[in-house]
Parts: structure tokens; C-alpha cells; sequence
């Protein structure tokens, strides 16, 4: 479909509906501050009242001055309209420092909200989106529904009051000179229907490409040495010109169309004051209206349009506040991981683990099984290590055992109870990871290992690190303990990295450990210390390792084989190799390529 048709479009009614849903849902967050808004409405009324009163004034002088050159009541009606102004102004200032502070409050509390919402929902919902859009919506979105609270607010009901308050004055001056301004309405009203029907779509889809654009951004800083290494700056570039040439062309439509509102209007005024000057003047030389009124006229019909204008104009700010709103209800509607009212705490764990014939599908539908029918069952403080080839389904496992997702038959057993009846975080706190990727945040080394037990004293802190054999390095760093990493960790070695992150795991203290081996290559004395450290965590806990290099698990109390997320076989290091089978293989084409020797 052409882009012209497309524009032409009216807008659908659904949508239409949903607005009016997110309007009333905004409004529910103003509601709380419903006495502020009371001042705010109460100053936005005197301060259009006292607009009103000025032009009247200003006729009033006019006439006084000209036609009975009344000098008392010339200079009385002056200092009149200096304290007019005087108290518009003043008005005007309290409406706008209310109103910001409730904008303020009110998107404060709708950031918080949707911020709290993203770290209650299930990782799954993460799995299909990107984060940079995500946090689009934390940011430009929320900052849109901010702008407008602060500003269309005051502006709306002003317009609304200050119209109705200039036609009630215009009638009351000359209600032929009012029904002669009065022919611009029809005009406007077709011409801004005419506009808010194509731009309300075009600033739904700018905030959409805006979020898109930015998650892409965000993913390619993210992985600017995988960018690098594959050599696709070009390729990314491309990508990138792609997205923003659809947010360009998105703006570009939603800016000319919100653009034509204020000419459409500029032009209507003009015509209307020529029509008045014209039709006013000669109302004035057969004697039916005098001067000062026309020249008040001229004003009023001047703040009659202002106010369509400014209706106009909010409607399309507030269309724009309506579409980021949109998205951010969007999170806010998400179903988050809830544990069921019967789900309990449990206050310790021996560690056994018993999975019966669990089955598992990413997908809603369940057409692709990731996890086939898969029974086994680990006593306390014994380790089980997972093996097979890549996308095996080893990963799904431990997502599973930590609920991160839930079976889609058969059950997951913990000291004999259904982890479905323990609540998500109660089963989490028992369980301590060690994984591949070791996520460090931007905070002190201190701050990084504490993240396992938040009320660790600092000897707790050191004492874990000494365990984990981090010590030493730590004390290498320049503000040892206190050294600040940067947001990715990145101002230390990927092996160092994975110490800090088993000495985290250790000041937690953890009954059931979960451990994904990194492949990365670590020089040997780092991977030596890993592996000392790591056996030492693992001392009296039961462990669950991912393990992908054999040589590590050689002393494993069971191993499970996994392929296409089918459990193959299962065993001993020795029983396996005695099986001559699929482990058998794996092992010795390790040794082969010297990643098990
Ligand atoms: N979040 C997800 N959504 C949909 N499919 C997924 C998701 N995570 C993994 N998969 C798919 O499930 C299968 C098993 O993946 P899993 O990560 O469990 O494998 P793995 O054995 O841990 O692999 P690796 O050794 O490469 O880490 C793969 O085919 C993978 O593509």
C-alpha cells in the first residue's frame, strides 16, 4: 500500500476506544492529587477571567479617553489594567508550579511502577524483546506522558475556559459581530479533523520506531567486540540507517501534519480580523457599536481562536502522551510471575533433586519439545554434571529447577516437594549460581561479592574471596577492595571475573549449586585456581554442572548425556566410557582436540 493511502486512513474506532481507555487510566493517576488540581483549576479560571478582563479594559479606556476624555477615569482604568496583568501573571506562574509538581509525582510514579513491573515478570517475557526498546519505554515514553501533564493540562482547561468565557463577553458586546466571527468554526473544525486523523497513527508508529531504533542501538554498543570481530561495522551501519530512515519518515509525516495546525490557524485568525476590522468599521460609522468595542472585538476574536488553536495543538501533544502512555501500560498489563496463594517458604533444603519424567517446550503451543520425558534423581550433596552437544538442552534444565520456566508435564522434585508449591524467590534463595557469563555491576569489588549476602560484613566479604582464590588478585587491584568496576565488569580478566563470581556464590551459601563451566579460554593458573575454588564451593553441597570440558567432571557422582533434549544415557565417568557410547565418542574427541587432556 502507498505511503499516501495509508496516510489517508481514518482512524479506526478500536483505537479511538483505547485512547479513551488510557485517558481515563492517566486520569486515575491525577485522581490521588485531586486537591492540587483543584488550585490548579481554580488559578487557571482567575487567570482567564483576568485575560478577558484586560481587552474590556483596554476598550474601556479607549472610549473613556477618546470619546469623553475623562482624565480621572482614564488613569483609574490604567492602574486596573496594570493589576490585571499583574495577577494574570502571577496566576499563570502558580498554575504551571502545581501542575509540574503533580506531572512530576505522577510519572515518578508510573516509572517506579513500570520499573517494578519489569522485575516481576517472567524471564520469558525478555526472551522476545529487546532491551533497548524496553527501556525506551522507561524513558522516552514516560518523558512524553511527562511533557504533556505538565503543559496540556493547564493549557486545555485554560482554552476551554478562555473560549468559553470570550464567547460569553462577545455576545454580551455585539451578538452580530460575534455571529460574523463565528464562520471560522465549521473551517477548523473540518481542517483539524482533517490533520488529527493521520497524525494520531503517525506518532503511535514515531514511537515505535524510536523504541526499535534505540534497542538497536543498545544492542550494538552491547556487542561492539562481536561487532568488530566479524567485521560488521558496514552491515550494522546499513541496519541502523534502515530503522532511522523509518523513524525520519515516521517524524517527518507526524511534524508536517501537526505543522499545517498552526498555519490553518494563523490563517483563519488573519481572515478573521480583516472580517471584523471590516465589518466592524462599518457597523461603527452607522453608529451601532463604538470604537473601543471594535478594537475590543478585534482582541477577542483574536482570543477566540487562540484558545481553538491551543486545543488544536494540545490534542496532538496529548495524542503523542496517549501513544508513549499506550506502550507503558502495554508492560504494566503483562502478566507477572506470581506465586500461587498455597506456595510456601521453606527455611532449609537437604538438596535432593528428582526430576520425573519432565517434559518442556519454549513455545506456548508445545510443538517443538525441548525437554523429552526426562527422569533422574540426584541425592543431597552429591554432583550431577550435564553434558551433550550444543543446544542439547542442558541450559533448560537448570531454567527449569529454578523455575525461571515452568514444565509442561510431568514434575521437578526438591527434598520430595513439587517446586511449583515453593515460592520463586524462597527455592532462588537456596540456590547459588556460578555462571558463564559472570554478570558484574558497576559498583566496588566489595559491592560485587556482597551481592551474594547484602548484610556480609567485610571480613564475611574477604573471607569468601579468600575461598574462591580472588584474594590475591583483589589485593593486586589499585583501591583493592574498594576498586570500582566498570557497568560490565570489563576492567578485569574474564578468569577474575569468574572468581569474583564464586565468591559471591560462597557468601551466599548456598544448598544446591548451580554451575555453568566457562569455555572461554583462561590461562591455565586461572583455570586452576577456578577449579580449586570451585571444588571447595562445591565441598557438601549437592551441585548440578554444565560441564564442557569432561576432564572436570570425571569425578561426578552421575553424569546425564542429553541430545535434542532426550536423556541418552546416564552414569558414572567410568560406567559411561565402559558404554562405549555416545559419552565415550564425546570424551575421546575432546582428547583428540585437546580440550580434554
Ligand atoms: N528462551 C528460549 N526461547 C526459545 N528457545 C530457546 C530458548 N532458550 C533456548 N532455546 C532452544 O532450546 C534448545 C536447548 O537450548 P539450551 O540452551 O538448553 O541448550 P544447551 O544444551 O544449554 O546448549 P549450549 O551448550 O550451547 O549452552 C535450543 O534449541 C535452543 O535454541
Amino acid at each position: 500500500m502507498s505511503k499516501k493511502r495509508r496516510m489517508g486512513q481514518p482512524l479506526e474506532v478500536e483505537k479511538a476506544k483505547n485512547w479513551r481507555k488510557t485517558l481515563i487510566r492517566i486520569w486515575q493517576y491525577l485522581d490521588v492529587y485531586r486537591g492540587q488540581l483543584f488550585l490548579v483549576l481554580f488559578t487557571v479560571l482567575a487567570s482567564s477571567g483576568l485575560g478577558l478582563l484586560g481587552p474590556y479594559l483596554i476598550g474601556k479606556t479607549i472610549d473613556k479617553y477618546i470619546a469623553e476624555n475623562n482624565g480621572n477615569t482614564f488613569i483609574f482604568i490604567l492602574v486596573m489594567i496594570a493589576c490585571v496583568y499583574f495577577f494574570f501573571s502571577l496566576t499563570s506562574f502558580m498554575q504551571s508550579y502545581w501542575m509540574i509538581g503533580i506531572g512530576q509525582k505522577t510519572v515518578f510514579t508510573m516509572r517506579k511502577q513500570l520499573f517494578n513491573q519489569l522485575h516481576k515478570l517472567p524471564i520469558k517475557f525478555f526472551d522476545k524483546r529487546q532491551h533497548g526498546e524496553l527501556m525506551s519505554r522507561l524513558t522516552n515514553d514516560i518523558d512524553n506522558v511527562s511533557q504533556t501533564l505538565n503543559t496540556s493540562v493547564i493549557q486545555l482547561s485554560s482554552s476551554v475556559m478562555t473560549l468559553v468565557g470570550t464567547i460569553t463577553v462577545m455576545l454580551i458586546l455585539s451578538p452580530l459581530l460575534t455571529l460574523i466571527t463565528m464562520f471560522v468554526v465549521p473551517i477548523m473544525y473540518f481542517g483539524m479533523k482533517w490533520i488529527t486523523n493521520r497524525t494520531g497513527r503517525l506518532f503511535k508508529e514515531q514511537q515505535k520506531h524510536l523504541g526499535d531504533l534505540n534497542g538497536f542501538i543498545q544492542e550494538t554498543i552491547a556487542g561492539q567486540t562481536i561487532v568488530k570481530t566479524f567485521s560488521q561495522e558496514e552491515k550494522i551501519i546499513a541496519d541502523f540507517t534502515e530503522k532511522n530512515e523509518r523513524l525520519r519518515d515516521a517524524g517527518y509525516w507526524a511534524q508536517v501534519y501537526s505543522g499545517f495546525i498552526p498555519k490553518l490557524m494563523n490563517m483563519l485568525n488573519n481572515l478573521n480580523f480583516a472580517v471584523i476590522a471590516g465589518a466592524g468599521g462599518i457597523l461603527a460609522l452607522k453608529g451601532y457599536v463604538s470604537i473601543g468595542t471594535i478594537v475590543v472585538f478585534t482582541e477577542y476574536s483574536r482570543q477566540f481562536t487562540r484558545p481553538l488553536n491551543e486545543l488544536a495543538n494540545q490534542f496532538n501533544t496529548l495524542l503523542s502522551a496517549v501513544a508513549g502512555a499506550e506502550r507503558v501500560f502495554e508492560i504494566l498489563d503483562e502478566q507477572e510471575e506470581k506465586d500461587s496463594e498455597s506456595s510456601r517458604k521453606i527455611d532449609y533444603i537437604e538438596g535432593e533433586i528428582e526430576f520425573t519424567d519432565v517434559s518442556f517446550s519454549y513455545d506456548q503451543e508445545g510443538q517443538e519439545q525441548t525437554i523429552k520425558h526426562i527422569s533422574f534423581r540426584v541425592k543431597p550433596g552429591e554432583t550431577l554434571a550435564l553434558v551433550g552437544p550444543t543446544g542439547a538442552g542442558k541450559t533448560t534444565i537448570i531454567n527449569l529447577l529454578a523455575r525461571f520456566y515452568e514444565t509442561s508435564s510431568g514434575e521437578i522434585l526438591i527434598d520430595g516437594m513439587d517446586i511449583q508449591t515453593i515460592q520463586r524467590n524462597n527455592l532462588r534463595s537456596h540456590m547459588g549460581f556460578v555462571l558463564q557469563d559472570a554478570y558484574l555491576f558497576q559498583g566496588t569489588i566489595r559491592e560485587n561479592i556482597r551481592y551474594g549476602k547484602l548484610d556480609a560484613s567485610d571480613k564475611e566479604v574477604e573471607e569468601a574471596a579468600k575461598i574462591a582464590n580472588a584474594h590475591s588478585f583483589i589485593m593486586k587491584l589499585p583501591n583493592q577492595y574498594d576498586t570500582l568496576l566498570k557497568q560490565d565488569g570489563s576492567g578485569i580478566s574474564q578468569g577474575q571475573r569468574q572468581l569474583l563470581s564464586i565468591a559471591r556464590a560462597m557468601l551466599s551459601n548456598p544448598s544446591l549449586l548451580i554451575l555453568d563451566e566457562a569455555t572461554s579460554n583462561i590461562d591455565t593458573i586461572t583455570e586452576m585456581k577456578i577449579q580449586e575454588a570451585l571444588f571447595r564451593l562445591m565441598e557438601g553441597r549437592t551441585s548440578v554442572v554444565i560441564a564442557h570440558r569432561l576432564n572436570t567432571i570425571q569425578n561426578a557422582d552421575q553424569i546425564l548425556v542429553l541430545d535434542q533434549g532426550k536423556l541418552i544415557e546416564k552414569g558414572t565417568h567410568t560406567s559411561l566410557l565402559e558404554q562405549r557410547g555416545f559419552y565415550y565418542d564425546l570424551f575421546h574427541s575432546q582428547i583428540h582436540e585437546g580440550v580434554g587432556s
